[in-house]
């Protein structure tokens, strides 16, 4: 297999161990027991042609499909500092989100585009940024916005063409499906984004012979790479191989575009499946630091680029890795991004070729549902009503609009969590306490003095969560708290609802406050949690001409007042 020898670009890849790029070092050729690679330079980067027949590229998605992992979200600012690192590492082309995802997921990308998509290494070389896209208009004019500042903008948009993702989840005809793809290229095209990729969703379970007739289209309109994703990881590596080589004979325009793999892990086979790719004659391989991404993961890039080091000029039929978690990973079976989630809850085949069942395995929520920055309105609406709640669309918009924004800051997404924004929405805060002030003594001499609020506004409340973050840098930095609280004390039977999990969930509260001092922002967000706290059983109380929470906490503060 003399077709997939790589060098410098992919040693490039391994810089870790030699020091920093910019170091100005020497780099050391991997060895072990490959003899020393050669060190070639980098064909000039021309989105459909490399002008070496052995350079594959590395598409780096850890900051995509790899935060799609559960509990991996990633803040704009981290994800900056990962594309520099992945810059110094010499990866050529740097996934960095998908844009429309959320107004942080855009933030992240055009921050990458403007910064490291124009930091130009000594050598000439800069990673081409990009972002993925529905074939939605709104989808790819907020990705292009995001790249396009870059030196190199690519822009990633799919649609899925396997029968089952096509009649269950997007619920269009094989014909629709060309069209949709076709117009995202050249609306793509029209507003000047030259490096277009396009994926064939769930290309591994597709029908060979559609795959050639929708990608000759898309070459045809103008697309650039195009990339063959095993999406459900159900491929062997022969098949894979096969696929890609097919693919390359049989799809009129194939010479004249990059081939690309985009292998999950769901049975362990994402680097074998990825190098079978580029024995097919795939000229780009899409991985993830660490392998991590949806479900499984993705192909390992560590693996990826040392297989393909170490062995490229081998026969690599026999090469195998396994040490991904499929199966039994605690992510193998949970759906985090809005797309697949939508896609399960349609139709649980359309993301899973093996249900955790089969393995004895069993989980509480049919779907595998993890809310999360990703989640789009199908899973937080089907959350919801698994909760109780029944909202019309303008105010389930509202509530996604605040859930997005919540997301962006906070991994998980608590059940807590989505109470809270649903009662913050339905239930509009009444203002029954302000802060106006607030003195702590505090200090190692002495005893610390405060004066509680719960004591002056006589209604129990317990702490469900608290999360504290810095949203300015430097010593004056303004400290951004949230508070849940729910009903405690007397009140503790108030606002119960059903959970699906079995037995009741009862209803919480956020707030949220900012200060430089995080006892005063802490006050401040408490503060507000009551008054919606307050509001909520009041509006009950009301209902059942009972005297209001409200007027008994402000009562109960008069009272307290006269007594001191
Ligand atoms: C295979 C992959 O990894 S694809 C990437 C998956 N990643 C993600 O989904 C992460 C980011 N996703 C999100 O933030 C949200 O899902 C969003 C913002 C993209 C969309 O949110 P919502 O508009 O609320 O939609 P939701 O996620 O509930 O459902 C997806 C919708 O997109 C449609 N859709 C899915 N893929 C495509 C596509 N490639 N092109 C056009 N439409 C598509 C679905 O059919 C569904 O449409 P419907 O609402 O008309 O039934
Ligand atoms: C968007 C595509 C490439 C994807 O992530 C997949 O199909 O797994």
């Amino acid at each position: 297999m003399a077709s997939c020898i790589v060098r410098q670009p992919l040693l490039a890849g391994c810089r870790a161990t030699a020091g920093p790029r910019s170091s100005g070092r020497r780099m050391q050729p991997v060895r072990a027991t490959a003899a020393p690679q050669q060190q070639r330079a980098r064909p000039e980067y021309v989105p459909n042609r490399i002008d070496d027949p052995d350079y594959v590229r590395i598409f780096d998605t850890t900051l995509r499909d790899g935060e799609q992992s559960p509990g991996a979200t990633l803040t704009s600012k981290e994800k900056l500092e990962i594309a520099k690192k992945l810059s110094q590492l010499g990866v050529d082309i740097i996934e960095a989100g998908f844009p429309i995802a959320s107004p942080d997921d855009f933030e992240a990308v055009r921050a990458i585009a403007m910064d490291v998509g124009n930091a130009v290494h000594d050598d000439g070389y800069v990673p081409v940024i990009c972002g993925l896209s529905r074939t939605r208009e709104k989808d790819l004019e907020t990705a292009w916005e995001a790249v396009r500042h870059a030196k190199l903008p690519r822009v990633h948009t799919f649609i899925a063409t396997s029968e089952i993702h096509m009649k269950y989840k997007l619920r269009m005809s094989p014909d629709q499906v060309i069209e949709n793809a076709v117009n995202a290229v050249k609306h793509l095209r029209s507003l000047g984004c030259s490096d277009i990729e396009f994926s064939p969703e769930d290309a591994g379970r597709s029908e060979p012979a559609f795959l050639y007739e929708i990608l000759a289209e898309v070459i045809k309109a103008g697309a650039t790479t195009l990339n063959i994703p095993d999406t459900t990881g159900w491929t062997l590596p022969h098949e894979f191989q096969s696929l890609i080589s097919k693919i390359k004979a049989n799809t009129p325009g194939a010479e004249g575009v990059i081939i690309s793999t985009h292998c999950q892990n769901d049975l362990g086979l994402s680097t074998a499946n990825s190098l079978a790719g580029a024995m097919g004659g795939a000229r780009q391989i899409e991985c993830t630091i660490n392998g991590i991404g949806e479900r499984a993961g993705n192909a390992s890039l560590e693996e990826v680029v040392m297989a393909i080091a170490l062995r490229g000029k081998d026969q690599m039929g026999g090469l195998w890795t396994g040490a991904r978690p499929a199966i039994v990973g605690a992510n193998a079976f949970a759906h985090e991004s809005g797309i697949h989630q939508d896609g399960m809850l349609k139709n649980r085949d359309t993301y899973e070729i093996m249900s955790p069942e089969t393995i004895g395995l069993q989980r509480v929520d049919a779907a595998g549902i993890v809310l999360g920055k990703h989640s789009g309105r199908n899973a937080l609406n089907t959350r919801l009503g698994q909760l109780g709640f029944q909202l019309p669309e303008d105010q389930l918009n509202d509530v996604f609009r605040r859930f997005k924004n919540l997301a962006d800051r906070k991994k998980n997404i608590s059940d807590e969590d989505v109470l809270a924004l649903v009662n913050d929405e339905v239930h509009q805060p009444t203002v029954v306490w302000v802060l106006e002030g607030l003195q702590v003594v505090c200090g190692s001499m002495g005893l610390p003095t405060a004066t509680a609020i719960d004591s002056l506004v006589r209604v129990q409340a317990e702490l469900v969560d608290y999360s504290v973050n810095s949203v300015t840098e430097g010593i004056e930095a303004l400290a951004n708290t949230r508070v849940v609280i729910r009903p405690a004390g007397k009140q503790a039977d108030e606002g119960y609802v059903a959970s699906y999990k079995g037995g009741r969930t009862q209803r919480s509260f956020s707030g949220s406050g900012a200060d430089e001092d995080i006892v005063v922002s802490s006050a401040r967000a408490y503060v507000s949690a009551l008054n919606k706290m307050i509001g909520f059983i009041s509006a009950k109380a009301a209902a059942n001409g009972a005297t209001s929470a409200a007027e008994a906490s402000q009562d109960g503060a008069a009272e307290e007042a006269v007594a001191a």
